[in-house]
């Protein structure tokens, strides 16, 4: 698991430490962490450290700082250190450093790509987590050139331009492939589409004391979803499994009911109880003569995916809600929700059905994901899975958002939401929580996509579901998993 800490509270630790140690000390650690990992990445793209030419590009802040004094370490073992100035005033202290360790400063208005002949590696030290997004286009211009022509960069922090709390990713940010970070990650770190411009991320530990701060994100990694699968026991029969009941699809939209039937078969459910469509009914006990179609024992409902408009779907609804089960509320029976849900009521909207659901606009759903499904919890009341490139999952009253195991952009296609509500209702019956359960479904189904190299139905990747979850088991985390 890897934990985000806010801007505020990384400002907030940092300067906890800082109390004891000293502002000084904090940057020389960060330099020295990030100095290493530079001459690691050159030992391994060019044999040898010593001789490199290093580019490091440098702002007016402390993330220059860390770069000016990591590029005096460099240049003490033997690289070649050019700063570029390309924001404001460099750090004093970090460019004296440089420039007694025999390294040179430039000025960034005057330089042209011409100037990366040569160059072995660019850090972009120009701003880390006091960064606006607006970069001047001649220094995007350069760090672009960079990535063109292969050059390793190695952002120091974060790569300049993103956004460090929301993760946005504006056009004019920089794409590293390296990403060095200090004390804490941060959530440019884990949400797209920050994310996928840090490339490698390494974490150097400058002695802040995380103990007593709550993470603003806790990201799963796929070590973390074996621990927590429901793995049927040696004794589990069919009811310790979990029994499905679903009431989706319309004969308007009958594939949205035989996707999440797939979901809840291939996520492990022990039965599958189909109450929905009949049109869906008809082509699922053609192919999955396993579901079972009459009224009985039910441990978790999913409702909603391809209602369409449904005019009885308040009553459908709140009948489920009643019931006391665990629910999944899926797509259109999200148009449906009473005021207030428990928080063992699972609602799986992708951005556009949250944007209804606070009624805002889906960019501002996109402009800040985590506070949009924060603040949807706290609303109605729910857990809440967001679905999309970067899959979070908040309940109401708890400050940590969740962040689902990343996969493929090709999970992204129309019937992928329906697989997962499945798989979510089938976790959910096997007696897991709202919250681990939808961030076990969403990370299992963005594993299995990512095993494959393009794009494949969802019908299809629900079916390979299976497979990764059974390796899962098979693993050492499988080992430790919860049976069920
Ligand atoms: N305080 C410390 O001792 C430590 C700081 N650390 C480093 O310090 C960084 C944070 O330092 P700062 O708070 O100085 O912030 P930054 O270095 O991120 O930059 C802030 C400065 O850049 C300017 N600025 C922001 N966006 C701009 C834009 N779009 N165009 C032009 N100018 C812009 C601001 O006005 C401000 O002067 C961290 O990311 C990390 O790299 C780490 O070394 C850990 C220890
Ligand atoms: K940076």
């Amino acid at each position: 698991m890897r934990y985000a800490y806010t801007v505020a509270q990384t400002r907030a630790l940092e300067n906890a430490t800082m109390a004891t140690v000293g502002e000084a000390t904090l940057m020389q650690r960060a330099a020295h962490g990030l100095a290493g990992r530079a001459a690691d990445l050159l030992a391994r793209t060019r044999g040898t450290v010593y001789g490199s030419r290093v580019m490091i590009v440098v702002g007016p802040g402390n993330n220059g700082g860390d770069a000016l004094y990591a590029g005096q370490r460099l240049a003490r073992r033997g690289c070649s250190v050019t700063a570029v100035r390309a924001l404001g005033r460099p750090h004093p202290d970090g460019l004296a450093a440089l420039l007694a360790a025999g390294g040179r400063l430039v000025d960034g208005g005057g330089l042209s790509v011409d100037d990366l002949a040569g160059v072995d590696l660019v850090v972009d030290g120009l701003l880390g987590i006091g960064g606006r997004p607006g970069l001047p286009a001649d220094v995007l211009a350069l760090t672009a050139a960079a990535t063109v022509r292969g050059l390793p960069v190695l952002a120091v922090d974060l790569p300049s331009g993103v956004v460090s709390d929301t993760g946005q990713a504006p056009s004019g940010s920089v794409h590293a492939t390296r990403t060095v970070t200090f004390g804490c990650y941060k959530p440019g770190h884990l949400i797209e589409p920050a994310a996928s411009r840090c490339g490698r991320i390494e974490l150097v530990d400058i002695g802040l004391d995380l103990g007593g701060t709550v993470p603003a994100l806790a990201a799963w990694d796929p070590d973390d979803v074996a621990t927590h699968w429901p793995f049927p026991g040696p004794t589990s029969d069919k009811y310790a499994r979990g029994v499905v009941g679903l009431d989706t699809g319309s004969d308007a939209y009958p594939g949205a009911g035989v996707l999440s039937t797939h979901g809840a078969v291939y996520g492990g459910a022990g039965m599958v109880r189909f109450l929905g469509a009949q049109r869906s009914a008809e082509i699922i006990a053609r192919d999955l003569p396993n579901v079972v179609f009459g009224d009985g024992r039910v441990q978790c409902w999913l409702v909603g995916s391809g209602w369409g408009e449904r005019a009885d779907g308040d009553r459908a609804v709140a009948d489920r809600v009643a019931s006391g089960l665990p629910l999944v509320i899926d797509a259109d029976g999200l148009r449906h929700l009473p005021d207030r849900l428990p928080g063992t009521v699972l609602l799986t909207p992708h951005a556009g059905e949250l944007a209804r659901l606070l009624q805002c606009e889906r960019g501002d759903v996109t402009a800040d994901p985590v506070a949009a499904v924060r603040s949807a919890a706290d609303r109605t009341g729910a857990t809440v899975l967001l679905k999309g490139a970067t899959q979070l999952v908040a309940t109401a009253g708890t400050e940590t958002v969740e962040v689902a195991v990343p996969g493929p952009a090709w999970t992204g296609q129309a019937g992928s939401g329906d697989v997962l509500g499945g798989l979510c209702a089938a976790v959910l019956a096997a007696g897991v929580g709202a919250r681990t359960a939808a961030v076990l479904a969403a990370s299992v189904q963005a594993m299995t996509a990512a095993r494959f190299v393009g794009p494949l139905p969802p019908q299809e990747l629900a079916r390979h579901c299976a497979t990764v979850i059974g390796e899962l088991g098979r693993g050492p985390g499988g080992r430790r998993g919860e049976h069920r």
